[in-house]
């Protein structure tokens, strides 16, 4: 089909095929990028980060600020209580308004940081996804031929926001518990190592319950993020595939499929959130066991006077600000975890080589008349069954060329060749003389255009979807090319002309009408080379008229490649190459196969009895 060629992104295969997952690396075409560890992942959202550096400066001078203040308030206190213990009570007022003043510079610095970081995340992200949606535009066919839909999206919007919101607040938290766990324990340490110690002693239990934790969420985080994307891709396929689900009364069966998939997000969704719910209880209980450990040694020493009042009351208040930010870490943790998931998905498609990257120091094609030549021209989709063996053909600037054959002769990979969609394993395909391998794939594309069996149309005027064949034309010459191509009178019958609102996917008009469409546009692209298919299903014979005159007006003058079923237009051709089994197997003009006892005299006599039929009926 060669619609499926042109706009692989309109046509997923049908729902209740699929059931596998495939991966970046399957398939053939430029290789997909090996998964990154999580060194190479941070280092890639750090190239992103970095082009904000000067404000993210700012953001880590206010997190050392803020952490800072944290540390400085319990000091204070601590201070305070020994010199009223020492009669010293007469300066509480100037204490009060310094705590103030510490209090206040905190909350200052923690919100500045906050809002800058937001600016910083948003930005960022906003990059990451612009990226990423141009990226996608200009990887090539095979890419897309390997992936789902929807999966594709998830990464756009699922992934990206996970990102989005770890950058927005986890990242800054982590940097500011890492900052607050070091100043804490610097301050401890230098008012009393012994005391400093007792605290550490929880510090092994944690890091092993963390660890325990974090190697069985993580990869249950990374499930769900690849479950979420594939499920995604399911529910794109389900719904634009809706008209074949009905048709095939396959309902039960996708509702069925989607119960599991979506059972499957909600256990690896459910074991990760359970299994990471220890956290905060695990960190919780240490924190306690570490600070009745504090408060009762604190006591006995305080006692003995080893340590004053005050510096027991820093080190509790101390106590619980070194394990908030483990706390804290530990929290983080998952959220960063998911959000590595999210940005690995998003490189991955990064790391996938695009059209351009395949054709370095390729040049562009000037303007052409339109000769094509296939030269012993052989491909394989797979790399192991050939789909094409050995076509050779020329045709001259304005022939029409039909290619003829049953069902998976190779019509469609042949065009697919020809447009550069995929590249010939062997062979040489030259137009105008020029071999393609050393022409852009753009300045080629530019100098073709397509009528298809199935029109793509988008939400927009009749207008517009014309002039989508060449963008700056007038609206004198979107009329003239709709005149040429027989579809003016429609037009002018509907409600507001050319102003017409179609909606996506141009569903309010006939599928000959929208044929129409699709003519005027390529009339209005005027390229020197032209690829048709032509409809399979019958339209009304006015219509089908109007198609035809509307295609010879366009054909005229145009190298013009025509996957043919009319034998009208197979007799009207300069060439028909008539295929099977992926070669080439009769070619010359209608005249000269007619006579001789082949493929096409078989199908031309059936071709005649159907059409014979067809008038009868
Ligand atoms: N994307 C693809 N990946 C793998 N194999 C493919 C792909 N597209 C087509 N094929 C195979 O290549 C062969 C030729 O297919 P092609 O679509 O070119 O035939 P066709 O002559 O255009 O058929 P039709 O008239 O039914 O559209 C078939 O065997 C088909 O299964």
């Amino acid at each position: 089909m060669l619609k499926e060629l042109i706009e692989p992104f309109r046509h997923p295969r049908p729902a209740f095929t699929l059931g596998e997952s495939r991966g970046l690396s399957s398939g053939r075409g430029p290789k997909a990028a090996k998964a990154k560890d999580y060194n190479g992942t941070l280092a890639r959202i750090w190239s992103y980060l970095a082009k904000r550096r000067a404000k993210l400066g700012l953001v880590l001078f206010m997190v050392v600020l803020s952490s800072g203040l944290s540390l400085l308030a319990p000091y204070m206190i601590g201070r305070a209580v020994d010199t009223y213990l020492g009669g010293g009570g007469e300066h509480w007022p100037r204490f009060l308004g310094a705590l103030t003043a510490v209090y206040v510079g905190y909350a200052v610095s923690s919100w500045l940081q906050n809002i800058w970081m937001i600016d910083i995340a948003q930005e960022t992200v906003y990059r990451m996804r612009t990226d990423l949606f141009r990226h996608l535009h200009r990887l090539p066919i095979p890419f897309f031929n390997r992936r789902q839909q929807g999966e594709i999206m998830s990464r756009l919007t699922n992934d990206i926001e996970s990102v989005s919101s770890t950058l927005n607040s986890s990242a800054i938290q982590i940097f500011s518990s890492v900052l607050t766990l070091v100043g804490t324990v610097s301050v401890m340490l230098w008012l009393s190592p012994l005391l400093t110690l007792l605290t550490f002693i929880v510090v092994p239990l944690m890091a092993l319950g963390m660890r325990w934790i974090t190697r069985r969420t993580g990869p249950l985080f990374k499930e769900r993020q690849r479950s979420m994307g594939e499920l995604n891709g399911f529910i794109e396929e389900t719904l634009s595939g809706q008209r074949l689900i009905k048709a095939f009364s396959q309902e039960e069966r996708v509702i069925e499929d989607f119960a599991e998939r979506n059972r499957r997000i909600m256990l690896s969704g459910y074991w990760a959130q359970v299994i990471s719910g220890f956290i905060p209880k695990l960190m919780n209980s240490l924190n306690n066991l570490s600070f009745a450990i504090v408060a009762g040694v604190g006591g006995i020493l305080a006692v003995h006077g080893s340590v004053t009042v005050g510096t027991i009351l820093v080190f509790v208040e101390y106590t619980r600000q070194f394990t908030r930010p483990l706390n804290d870490l530990a929290n983080q943790w998952n959220t960063l975890l998911s959000a590595i998931a999210g940005a690995e998905r998003v490189f991955e498609v990064l790391a996938e080589e695009t059209e351009a990257a395949w054709e370095k120091g390729a040049s562009a094609l000037p303007a052409v008349q339109g000769a094509v030549s296939f030269q012993g021209v052989s491909f394989s989709y797979d790399g192991e069954r050939e789909n094409l063996s050995d076509i050779t053909f020329k045709a001259k600037p304005g022939e029409t060329v039909a290619l003829v054959g049953p069902t998976g002769a190779g019509k469609t990979t042949l065009i697919g060749l020809l447009c550069r969609f995929y590249e010939p394993d062997k062979g040489q395909i030259a137009v105008d003389g020029r071999d393609l391998s050393g022409v852009t794939r753009e300045s080629l594309r530019s100098q073709m255009a397509f009528v298809l069996q199935d029109t793509f149309l988008f939400k927009g005027t009749i207008r517009d979807n014309i002039r989508y064949g060449r963008l700056d034309a007038s609206d004198e010459e979107v009329e003239r090319a709709a005149i040429a191509a027989n579809a003016h009178s429609f037009i002018t019958r509907l409600p507001g002309g050319y102003d017409h609102m179609l909606e996506t996917g141009g569903s309010g008009i006939s599928q000959g009408q929208r044929q129409l469409l699709a003519i005027a546009r390529a009339i209005l692209a005027d390229p020197a080379i032209l690829v048709l298919d032509e409809a399979t299903s019958s339209i009304d014979t006015v219509t089908e008229v109007k198609i035809q005159e509307g295609l010879l007006a366009l054909m005229k003058g145009r190298t013009s490649f025509v996957i043919a079923h009319r034998l009208g237009t197979i007799r009207r051709a300069d060439r028909i190459l008539v295929m099977q089994g992926g070669r080439i197997v009769q070619q010359g003009t209608h005249e000269e196969l007619a006579g001789v006892p082949g493929l096409y005299a078989e199908l031309v006599s059936g071709g005649e009895e159907e059409e014979q039929g067809e008038d009868h009926h």
